[in-house]
């Protein structure tokens, strides 16, 4: 069988525009946008081989577009990888609060590096502000800005609590996530129900009780 990547040149295929809207820099960097192309050409043609190699024809018409939609859709779960979502902890207001802040139920979607599957659920996050209060939509989206990228959640767990933690240098802080794994319920060992419950905890979080039940409770 032949492979090509010409096959997909539809009206949909349109890979300038891929390109300069995930990386918008490469639009007055006609070399690398070259390169970037030839990239993407060598991963469709890649993708190509990955469905014969399931058993199905890669030449088929509904199938003539998915490897650029593959990568199209790939460049979306890793948007996080493009920015720096400590940058959103930057903004302060000048709250007083001595107790904690907690937001919780922050729904997430990352992907598994191990096998780029899913796993999904959500981030609760709290923590004890000295003196630096964000805004509530920010610590959503450090959990989105550290989840678009190809993870473990013990990873994404930690580096939401290291990025409130170096930025707001709170008195504490503590993150909870419960997720289900694709990886684990759609194949391997098909466990549809199990369900992954990561901690991370620093400073006043660490050691007090009161202030991990309180959490716990409020997470429930
Ligand atoms: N600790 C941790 N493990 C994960 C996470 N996501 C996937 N895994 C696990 O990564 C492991 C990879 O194990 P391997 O034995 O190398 O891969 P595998 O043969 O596909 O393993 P099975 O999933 O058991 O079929 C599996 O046990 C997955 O469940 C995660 O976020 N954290
Ligand atoms: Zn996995």
């Amino acid at each position: 069988m032949t492979l090509s990547f010409e096959k997909n040149a539809t009206e949909h295929y349109d890979l300038d525009h891929l390109l300069t809207t995930y990386f918008p820099e490469l639009i007055n960097q006609p070399t690398e946008l070259a390169t970037k192309k030839t990239t993407v050409n060598e991963i469709e043609l890649a993708l190509q081989k990955l469905i014969a190699l399931c058993g199905e024809d890669p030449q088929q018409a509904d199938l003539a577009e998915t490897p650029f939609r593959v990568i199209k859709a790939f460049l979306e779960y890793t948007a996080g990888y493009r920015e720096d979502p400590t940058a959103h902890l930057e903004k302060v207001f000048d709250i007083q609060q001595n107790d904690p802040i907690i937001v919780k139920d922050i729904e997430f979607y990352s992907m598994c590096e191990h096998h780029f599957a899913p796993f999904f659920g959500v981030a609760h996050v709290a923590y004890l502000p000295d003196q630096k209060v964000t805004g509530l939509s920010k610590i959503a989206r450090v959990v989105e800005g550290y989840a678009r990228r190809f993870q473990v959640q013990e990873r994404l767990t930690n580096q939401i609590a290291d990025a409130i933690d170096t930025v707001l240098q709170p008195k504490g802080v503590m993150v909870a996530i419960e997720a289900k794994h694709l990886c684990v319920s759609s194949r391997g060992a098909k466990k549809e129900q199990a369900q992954t419950f990561t901690l991370a905890s620093r400073g006043a979080y660490i050691k007090d009780s009161q202030l991990r039940s309180e959490f716990m409770a409020a997470i429930k």
